[in-house]
């Protein structure tokens, strides 16, 4: 296991040049991981990201008696022996870590399944809001009792009621996409003959994710209809003739975009993210249309985007609805730092039920490098200082705390990060690549 000092230091960064791979994407590899482990048959999957949400993920699988087989010379590269839906472990605890991609989709698909299965993670994760789920599932007739709370882990999953001619169910859209995604992976192998019709109740938020869901779904071999406020899923088999191609992360490129729009030399050649570009299935590359708003100079490739400053030098605040990248929306947030005048970010209510209050957290932490920070229920806004202030930052267990944050020392400021091992969720080495990118200032008899 890497191992991480308890605080790292960004010097102020004075240029920032050159092409960085992109780790697999957290989102797609825990899709995969599930859909090949649902599968009938034998699946290959090439670019997992090795990280603490897949690994959660991976390490459930196995303890569910599903074969899940790493390439000792290519970590990235997993084989994984379809089950069919019939996990061949009926009775397992399950300890899912914060990680809500196998968190939701693993409840989904046992309860459906049915057995003797204990869930739990770590403290955030009991309060990460589950319930609407768990009403949609008890309607399809799986067991689950909360043993602490109400709507919240630890589960205990018991065997599923047959629910004769039940081919619907309603979900709400409105505090996490992640249950939909959940619905629909498990809905082909565990629905009866008819299928399964998703009825989505109120506004949808994170869509590209379900939508994300869909398309890995097609990928191996169901396809279901999407009618935007319901999703109907055939009764099917999945099965993934060839390997599967984990694209690289697009949530964690906006770190390195962000690097690229907001460090020089203007005409120099930016930077460019590879493994993620135009054709890409997650809804995150859409932080580059955000930044080219805010006046930076984007260009996009099949497999790559690459971002350079502003002409002028200096990118200006926007308004942004970020109902659709909710999870980039931080990066933007931390370039409100920056940013000429005002950064806007609405439609992040989600942000107060992720790995941590991320409203509460980002208005405290952007705060201290002298920006005016305010909030509401579901908006932030970032009005930057003239100059900013060096800080030592928080993390609250975030990786995107951390990540985005760092981004800080664009500013010209040194940024002190507590706890940076928290970038583990998704992106180990994301200090190491941010380093192999910068020139940052020298140290000084005042460091
Ligand atoms: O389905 C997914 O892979 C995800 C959906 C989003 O969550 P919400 O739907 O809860 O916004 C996102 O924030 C999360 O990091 C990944
Ligand atoms: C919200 C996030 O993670 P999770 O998949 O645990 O919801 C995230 O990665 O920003």
């Amino acid at each position: 296991m890497k191992t991480f000092p308890e605080v790292l230091t960004v010097r102020p960064i004075l240029s920032a040049a050159g092409e960085v791979p992109m780790p697999g994407s957290k989102s797609i590899s825990n899709r995969a991981l599930l859909l090949a482990a649902l599968s009938s048959g034998r699946t290959e999957l090439k670019g997992i990201l090795r990280a603490d949400d897949t690994e959660r993920m991976m390490e459930s699988l196995r303890k569910l008696g599903v074969s899940v087989e790493i390439d000792e010379g290519n970590p990235e590269s997993v084989t994984v022996e379809g089950c069919g839906g019939r996990f061949p472990v009926r009775s397992a605890e399950l300890f899912l870590g914060n990680a809500g991609t196998a968190a939701r989709p693993l409840t989904a698909a046992l309860a459906l399944a049915g057995g003797s299965y204990l869930l739990d993670g770590v403290e955030r994760m009991r309060e990460r809001p589950i319930g609407d789920l768990l009403v949609a599932l008890r309607s399809l007739g799986a067991e689950i009792e909360c043993l602490n709370r109400e709507g919240y882990f630890p589960l205990r999953i018991g065997e599923r009621r047959s629910v004769s001619g039940k081919a619907s169910c309603h979900i709400s859209g409105e505090v996490s996409s992640q249950f939909i995604t959940a619905l629909l992976l498990s809905s082909p192998v565990y629905s009866g003959p008819e299928g399964l019709e998703i009825i989505v109740d109120g506004h949808l938020i994170s869509r590209p994710y379900v939508l994300m869901t869909l398309k890995l779904m097609e990928q191996f071999g169901v396809h279901a209809e999407d009618q935007g406020d319901r999703f109907f899923v055939p009764h099917a088999e999945y099965r993934r003739g060839n390997p599967y191609l984990v694209e690289g992360d697009a949530s964690g490129a906006s770190y390195f975009l962000a690097l690229g729009a907001l460090s020089g030399p203007a005409d120099g050649p930016g930077v460019r993210v590879t493994g993620v570009g135009r054709d890409s299935i997650q809804g995150d590359v859409q932080f580059a249309a955000f930044l080219e708003r805010m006046g930076a100079r984007i260009a996009w490739g099949e497999n790559w985007i690459e971002a350079r400053p502003p002409v002028s030098g200096k990118l200006h605040g926007i308004h942004a609805d970020c109902t659709e990248i909710p999870d980039a929306a931080m990066t933007l947030a931390a370039i409100g730092l920056m940013a000429e005048g005002e950064t806007v970010l609405t439609g992040i209510g989600s942000w107060r039920v992720k790995e941590t209050d991320r409203i509460a957290a980002m208005q405290a932490e952007l705060s201290k490098f002298g920006a005016d920070v305010k909030t509401g229920d579901d908006w932030l806004s970032v009005t930057s200082p003239q100059k900013l202030l060096p800080a030592e930052v928080s993390t609250y267990k975030d990786h995107r705390m951390a990540m985005s944050l760092s981004l800080a020392a664009c500013g010209g400021v040194s940024v002190r990060i507590l706890d940076p091992g928290c970038v583990s969720k998704t992106f180990p080495d994301y200090f190491e690549r941010l380093a192999g990118l910068v020139k940052t200032a020298p140290l000084t008899d005042k460091d």
